[in-house]
């Protein structure tokens, strides 16, 4: 029998794949999981035709996280994608699951570990799940993410390695390329890395990690990113969200 997620038919992969310059807004359930606050979020983000909501954290308990996608999914048609920092962090109620493997890393519960404690889990939720390489960049500052995982992102000048894992997590079966600088980097991923990345592969690219800027999303559009991921810019400033739509009406 097929695992029930193979019956589905990959709506959110489809998406990814359709346009460059598609926009997420990472809600870190963390510390935004008030419904009051939820709302004035998702309201800003339907005006500025946000295309989804990632939701995770690197810290991020059950209960906030299943009760912050239970709110937004009640409040918005938005698709909501979980980015799950460990096996905890899973929800029936989300539209997709972006599994994370951390390729840039040598730790083997990023590999595998946890998805190992929750593949029955994983099966049951009957949703989309997206094989996903998740490669950090090293954005300058030590980011939660190599923190928690314990491994060392990749040297931000070594396209090579970079390359190399990207291609490595294709042919390893893995349907899309997260490229991450990590939460309030200081440098965000270079366009030239992902244009590198385009020229030898086909596969859907999503970047996250110190994206502040129209500029940098404009950028990173150019060279063909299908997903840019804005987190701590909107925590700090919701009114970005401003900017974002019109750069969504101009490009
Ligand atoms: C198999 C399942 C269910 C999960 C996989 C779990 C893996 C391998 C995760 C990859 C490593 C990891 C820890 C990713 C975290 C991704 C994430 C949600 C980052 C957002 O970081 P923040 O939590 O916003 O950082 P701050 O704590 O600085 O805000
Ligand atoms: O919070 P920021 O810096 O936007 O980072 C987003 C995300 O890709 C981190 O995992
Ligand atoms: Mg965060």
């Amino acid at each position: 029998m097929l695992p029930p997620f193979m019956r589905l038919n990959e709506e959110i992969y489809k998406q990814f794949k359709s346009k460059t310059g598609q926009i997420a807004v990472l809600i870190d359930p963390e510390k935004t999981h008030e419904l009051s606050v939820l709302k004035r979020i998702v309201e800003k983000s339907a005006f500025a035709n946000v295309d989804y909501f990632f939701v995770g954290g690197s810290t991020v308990m059950r209960k906030d996280f299943q009760n912050t996608i239970a709110i937004l999914k009640s409040l918005t048609e938005i698709p909501v994608v979980m980015f799950p920092g460990d096996f905890q962090q899973l929800s029936r109620d989300a539209d997709a699951l972006l599994y994370l493997s951390l390729l840039s890393g040598r730790n083997p519960e990023y590999l595998i570990g946890q998805h190992v404690k929750s593949a029955k889990e994983v099966l049951q939720l009957n949703i989309e799940v997206i094989p996903t390489a998740y490669i950090l960049i090293d954005g300058g500052t030590q980011s939660s993410v190599a923190y928690v995982s314990q491994t060392s992102p990749i040297p931000k000048n070594n396209s090579s390695i970079a390359l190399n894992t990207a291609i490595a997590g294709i042919l390893k079966g893995n349907k899309v390329l997260y490229f991450d600088a990590g939460s309030g980097a200081k440098n965000s991923v270079d366009s030239s890395l992902i244009k590198e990345v385009k020229e030898h592969l086909e596969a859907v690219t999503i970047v996250g990690g110190g994206v502040r800027t129209l500029e940098q999303i404009q950028e990173l559009e150019k060279v063909g990113t299908n997903v840019i991921v804005v987190g701590n810019k909107i925590e700090e400033d919701i009114d970005f969200l401003l900017d974002v739509q019109n750069y969504k009406q101009t490009n």
